[in-house]
C-alpha cells in the first residue's frame, strides 16, 4: 500500500506543489492522475520514489517510510519502483534487447550493457517482457527504427523485467497519436489486471484515464480536489478540477 499523510512539497521558498494530500493506495489499483499544468501530478507521482523528496509529512511504501530511505535501500527500493517518461529514456542507437537489459544492471555504467555484462537468465527475461507488450520481433533491431508507440512499449519492457510491485508513468502517451495511445494504456491495463501491480499514470488525455483507469485522482493547484471511481466523474468534477477550462486532450504534448 502506498500511504500519502498530510503531505506538503515546496520548491525553494515560493512554490507549494503539493498541499495536505491524503492518500491510500492499495497494491493493484490503476490510478490516473488529472489536473491542470503546473496542478502537481508530476511532483505527485515523484515523491513516491524520491525522485523530489517530500517537504511535510508521512509517505510510507508497504509500510516502508520513503523520506528515510538512503543509499542502497533506495536504490533496492526503486528497483520496485519502476518508472516511465513521456520521452521514453531510451538509448536509440542501441538494440531493442539492450535497452531492456539495462533493467538489470541499474548501478552499472550503459556500455557494460553493451558489452555483454548480463546473464542468459536474463536475457529470457527480457524476452519474455519483450513479449507480454508485442514486440518480441522486434528484440534485435535497433530503437530508432521504432515508431514512438513500439518504443513506448519497449520502455514498458524494461521496466518489466524489473519485476515492479508499482510503476509510476509520467505522461506515457502524451507524444503518441490517439489510437496508438490506446494501445499502450491497454498494454497498461493488462499488466496491472495480469500481474497485479499497482500503475498511477499522469495523464492529460481525460478520456483515455476515464476508459482505461479505475481510478481518478483530480489535483488542482498541489490539493487533491477528486479521488474516487472513474466511472464518478462527472463533467461537473471535471469543471472543479480543470478550474473550468476545457480539459486538454488530443493537442496536449505532440510532436516530442
Ligand atoms: N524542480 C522544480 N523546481 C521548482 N519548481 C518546480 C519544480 N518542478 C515543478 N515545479 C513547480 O511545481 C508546480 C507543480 O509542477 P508539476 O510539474 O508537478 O505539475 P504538473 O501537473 O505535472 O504539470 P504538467 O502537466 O505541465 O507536467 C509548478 O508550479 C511547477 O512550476
Amino acid at each position: 500500500m502506498i500511504k500519502f499523510e498530510h503531505v506538503y512539497k515546496r520548491y525553494g521558498n515560493d512554490v507549494l506543489a503539493l498541499k495536505d494530500v491524503n492518500l491510500e493506495i492499495q497494491q493493484g489499483e490503476f490510478i490516473g492522475i488529472i489536473g491542470l499544468s503546473g496542478a502537481g501530478k508530476s511532483t505527485l507521482i515523484r515523491t513516491i520514489n524520491k525522485m523530489h523528496p517530500i517537504s511535510e509529512g508521512v509517505l510510507e511504501v508497504d509500510d516502508v517510510s520513503v523520506p528515510a530511505l538512503k543509499g542502497k535501500e533506495l536504490r533496492r527500493f526503486r528497483r520496485k519502483v519502476g518508472m516511465i517518461f513521456q520521452s521514453f529514456n531510451l538509448v536509440t542507437r542501441a538494440k531493442v534487447i539492450t535497452n531492456v537489459l539495462s533493467a538489470f544492471v541499474p548501478d552499472l555504467p550503459f556500455w557494460r550493457v553493451l558489452l555483454g555484462y548480463y546473464k542468459k537468465e536474463e536475457e529470457i527475461k527480457a524476452l519474455e517482457a519483450l513479449d507480454r507488450v508485442g514486440i518480441l520481433d522486434k528484440a534485435y533491431t535497433r530503437v530508432d527504427q521504432l515508431s514512438g508507440g513500439q518504443q513506448q512499449r519497449v520502455a514498458l519492457a524494461r521496466t518489466l523485467a524489473q519485476d515492479p510491485r508499482i510503476i509510476l508513468a509520467d505522461e506515457p502517451v502524451a507524444s503518441l497519436d490517439p489510437v496508438t495511445a490506446a494501445v499502450v494504456m491497454q498494454d497498461f491495463k493488462n499488466i496491472n489486471k495480469d500481474d497485479n501491480i499497482t500503475i498511477l499514470i499522469n495523464i492529460h488525455h481525460v478520456e483515455l484515464a476515464l476508459e482505461y483507469c479505475d481510478r481518478i485522482i483530480g489535483i488542482r493547484e498541489g490539493a487533491v480536489v477528486y479521488d474516487g471511481p472513474s466511472d464518478q466523474v462527472t463533467p461537473e468534477v471535471l469543471n472543479h478540477i480543470y478550474k473550468g477550462q476545457t480539459p486538454a486532450t488530443e493537442e496536449a504534448h505532440h510532436g516530442e
